[in-house]
């Protein structure tokens, strides 16, 4: 096999992670993890000097994860049309799309002639049943493109290959339900291998609390704001996104977990309380959609290295047949439960799904033109 050495870059919310991953043994060959916004000066310039390090090995191919590249939901190499649909769908994920725009501007000056990809988000969720992807809101709106698209989907195609090899059975049979808790926080349940529900919709906003999102909140709640309390949109979309989830619950202490736990104050525990609920209230929604649950797997940070919220959050799932006493302590990817439904926790490895996906797409398109 060819060597294909992918450059990944992954912008979060508050976070930019790139790595240099040779996709013939999945093996990270550099990395850079800063938690800079990915369009910051600092960023920016810590990816400059990964680049400068880089191997005289020549990359094959950057691969960019997108969060949401709105009617573009397949892996594609970068071109005008592909701008064009990442301006259009920034004001969809406004705390990531402007950074990918950043970045496809600073790579391109860097490396002009490589072929960029995007890889979006929504592609592991492109066979939701168009009962789960469609709101109840007038045609006209549903005509404007207004639907559920879900996102985190290399994480999720990641966790599921994982649950696969754990539970030793093929990918396409098994029905699980998989939690992504991080920065960003959602939940999916796998039909068969395929995405058959999931808690964020139009925009990465829907669903659970988040470590600074609110998730969905009753959509009467926006109109009191603005009409009641006399606030600006833009105040209360700043307000949902960066003051809400963990840090507004904690009334600012902290949009961290491992601070929370540590915090052990009232207000602390407030915020995991209603994290957790949410998060399990968001599985039972979603087991709903399957005919069997053959795992419940958690991923993403907080899902990998905060044992006590998979705790409380599988102490309150034995309507589905999970027991909690959870043997939480490890350090690979385990299945920490199996005497009722198994409970697994795989490491979030978003970039070894990026630059496989891209190696995969790439390698036939690398004759299109590098832009
Ligand atoms: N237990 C935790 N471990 C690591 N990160 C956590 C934890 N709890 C909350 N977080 C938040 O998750 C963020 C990392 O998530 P990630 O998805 O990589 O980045 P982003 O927030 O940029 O999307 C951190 O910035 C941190 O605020
Ligand atoms: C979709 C999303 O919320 O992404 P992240 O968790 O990286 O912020
Ligand atoms: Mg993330």
């Amino acid at each position: 096999m060819v060597a294909v050495l992918v450059l990944t870059v992954n912008p979060g919310s508050s976070s930019l992670r790139a790595h240099l991953v040779d996709t013939t043994d999945e093996r990270v060959v550099d990395e850079l993890e800063t938690g800079q916004p990915a369009d910051s000066e600092e960023a920016l310039r810590a990816l400059g000097e990964l680049l400068d390090r880089l191997p005289a090995e020549p990359i094959s191919l950057i691969a960019h994860r997108v969060v949401h590249a709105g009617k573009i939901t397949e892996p594609a190499v970068v071109d005008e049309t592909v701008r064009e649909a990442l301006r259009s769908a920034a004001p969809l994920a406004p705390a990531h799309v402007p950074k990918t725009l950043a970045l496809l501007d600073f790579l391109h000056d860097r490396l002009p002639d490589r072929v960029q990809l995007i890889c979006p988000d929504t592609a592991f969720h492109r066979d939701l049943p168009e009962a789960a992807y469609t709101y109840p809101v007038p045609a006209s709106w549903r005509e404007w493109g207004v639907r559920r698209y879900g996102f985190h989907g290399l994480s999720y195609g990641w966790a599921l290959r994982r649950a696969a090899e754990l539970l030793d059975r093929p990918a396409g049979e098994l029905q699980v339900l998989i939690a992504h808790l991080s920065g960003g926080c959602s939940a999916c349940a796998v039909r068969d291998g395929r995405s058959a529900d999931t808690s964020m919709g139009f925009t990465p906003l829907e669903g659970m609390a988040m470590s600074t999102r609110s998730g969905s909140v009753d959509p009467g709640l926006l109109f009191w704001l603005l009409e009641e309390r006399g606030l600006e949109p833009g105040e209360v979309s700043e307000q949902l996104q960066h003051a809400s989830g963990l840090l507004g619950l904690s009334g600012g202490l902290s949009a961290d977990t491992r601070d929370l736990v540590a915090d052990g104050s009232p207000a602390a525990r407030l915020a995991l309380d209603v994290f957790c609920h949410r998060v399990r209230r968001e599985l039972g929604a979603l087991a709903t959609s399957l005919e069997r649950l053959d795992a419940v797997v958690f991923t993403g940070d907080i899902g990998w290295d905060q044992p006590e919220v998979t705790e409380a959050v599988c102490a309150g799932l034995g309507t589905l047949g999970v027991h909690s006493g959870l043997d939480s302590r490890r350090e690979e990817d385990a299945v920490i439960s199996s005497s009722g439904v198994p409970v697994l926790t795989v490491r979030s490895r978003e970039e070894l799904q990026l630059a496989a996906v891209a190696a995969r797409q790439g390698v036939s398109d690398r004759e299109g033109t590098p832009v």
